[in-house]
């Protein structure tokens, strides 16, 4: 996402919350800053849509396939990775931004680099789960005679 998109959105939602650099006075604030930041994610970051649409779909085809508990617990815990490291990779962006803004920085460059491969490596091993756990079980349901 461009530098000045992201700043028309943080300065829209700095319209909608005038308070929200201060200290959240209890834990239901927290929620609503935490909430807050996944909603911007969801609206603003392509990556992060396609990802928790993947994840979805990846849940529904796991009850479909009835995987087991342990295997649910395995794709979760992956899904959750994913997620964490596209909101991570957006809160990365966002300093980076408000430190150097639009000039160019060899350590701006670094720092999103190394953000964005943290994702890419996520999303390879969420792959990797995915091909390891439902594979198999959708081999057998296309060929049963293997089984
Ligand atoms: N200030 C900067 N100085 C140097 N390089 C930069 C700078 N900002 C961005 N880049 C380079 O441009 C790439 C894309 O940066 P940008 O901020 O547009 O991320 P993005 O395309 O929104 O990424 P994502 O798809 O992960 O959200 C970075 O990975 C980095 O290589």
């Amino acid at each position: 996402m461009s530098i000045s998109s992201n700043l028309q959105t943080a300065s829209k939602s700095k319209k909608e919350s005038k308070t929200a650099w201060q200290v959240a006075p209890n834990l239901f604030t927290s929620f609503r800053y935490a909430w807050a930041g996944i909603v911007y994610a969801v609206r603003t970051q392509r990556n992060f849509r396609i990802h928790l649409a993947i994840g979805l779909v990846a849940l529904i085809l796991g009850i479909l396939l009835h995987i087991q508990l342990i295997e649910a617990a395995i794709v979760a815990i992956t899904i959750s990775i994913v997620l964490v490291m596209e909101l991570m990779n957006t809160a990365l962006e966002s300093v980076v931004d408000l430190t150097v803004g639009q000039t160019y920085h060899e350590l701006a460059k670094i720092a999103k680099d190394c953000a964005a491969g943290a994702v890419l490596i996520s999303a390879i091993a969420a792959l990797l789960v995915a091909a390891f756990i439902y594979l198999p079980l959708l081999l057998v349901l296309l060929y049963p005679e293997i089984a």
